[in-house]
């Protein structure tokens, strides 16, 4: 494949779509970036975007060749995605839906099938090849999706909640597997998840988007000790509040909760109420509606004591020893590959 990214440039695209998404993204070859974000923060709209499935405008450059001066069909970009609303083709056997991309590419049959085979069987699902979509189940059905997507060795390849609607045991043994795929993947994979764990395990780098804007990108671990916004700050259970140009994060469980003003030196106190308990680990972890709403996490002794029940007024306090700060930098760019 001529436009294979094995040492090319990556990804490099400036995606808007009129009232959804204005974006910059860029990626090295070889990297796996995480795109996280609320409902509705445009997560979606960038993959399909870079798949060719809405109108863009803007500039997608993969592997050195433009996908938009001039505009390439779905089918002409070099690209293979698993989306939740793109299920197998329900006429074809797993075999065939592997094979499909591979054909399309005007691969011959035989070797289509023998590489479509392989693909299976590194998802463990070589022995369901004759089985149609409605025969598998839905962790089948996906290592078959994932296998389709992979096997023609797009440059791009497009993840959009690949573990959703899955139970917590098979999404887990596919997120392992997916993991080894993508160590030795040397295209550009885009994974849109509202999974920390993926986030963090799966990519080595994050995008955050909020409110079709880029807010943030980033290494796992650097989005994950200073997040910028409250959907990240939720998703690794961290407290993170703005005061100007300053981030300040915290741990839930560095907050003292009492039912009286705080006495002492500490500098972070709020006033709030209640809004939910529920068990977190060994602990209970509130939210509370203070200004801005925050997380504490206290024992289940305190709760009693307390009476830590929805509606509870309560004082929150924190040490500054506790608190991380860091600045509202500006977002430098992804690097480009070497
Ligand atoms: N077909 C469409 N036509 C018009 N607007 C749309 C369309 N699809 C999505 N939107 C809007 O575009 C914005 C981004 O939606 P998108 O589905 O990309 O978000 P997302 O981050 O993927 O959200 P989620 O996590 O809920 O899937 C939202 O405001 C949404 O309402």
């Amino acid at each position: 494949m001529a436009d294979r990214a094995v040492t090319g440039p990556g990804l490099r695209a400036d995606v808007r779509v009129a009232g959804r998404l204005d974006a910059h993204v860029e990626a090295a070859a070889g990297e796996v970036v995480a795109v996280i974000g609320p409902n509705g923060a445009g997560k979606t709209t960038l993959l399909h975007a870079l798949a060719g499935l809405v109108p863009m405008d803007g500039t997608v450059e993969v592997a050195g060749a433009s996908w938009t001066q001039p505009a390439r069909l779905v089918r002409d970009r070099n690209v293979g995605f698993v989306f939740q609303d793109q299920a197998l083709f329900p006429h074809l056997s797993a075999l065939d839906n592997v094979a499909f991309g591979l054909r399309t590419r005007a691969v011959a049959r035989p070797d289509a099938e023998a590489t479509a085979r392989g693909w299976l069987a590194r998802f463990g699902v070589e022995d369901l090849a004759s089985r149609r979509p409605r025969e598998l189940s839905g962790g089948q059905a996906q290592r078959v999706a994932i296998a389709r997507a992979l096997a023609p060795e797009p440059a791009l390849l497009l993840l959009d909640e690949p573990f959703g609607g899955l139970d917590v045991g098979v999404a887990t043994t596919l997120r392992v597997e997916l993991a080894r795929h993508l160590a030795s993947y040397d295209g550009i994979a885009l994974l849109v998840t509202h999974d920390a764990l993926d986030a963090l395990t799966l990519a080595d780098r994050v995008l955050v988007l909020d409110e079709g804007r880029v807010a943030q990108t980033g290494t796992p671990h650097d989005v994950a000790a200073r997040p910028r916004t409250d959907h990240v700050a939720r998703l690794v259970g961290l407290n993170v509040i703005r005061e100007g140009d300053v981030f300040r994060s915290f741990s839930p469980s560095a907050v003292t909760v009492s039912l009286g003003q705080p006495e002492g030196s500490a500098r972070h106190r709020w006033r709030g109420r209640v809004l939910s308990a529920a068990p977190h680990g060994d602990a209970v972890r509130l939210l509370v509606a203070a200004e801005p709403e925050l997380i504490a996490d206290v024992t289940p002794a305190a709760t009693t004591e307390l009476g830590l029940v929805p509606g509870r007024e309560v004082w929150l306090s924190v040490k500054e020893t506790a608190v991380r700060t860091y600045a509202r930098s500006p977002d430098r760019p992804l690097p480009s590959a070497p």
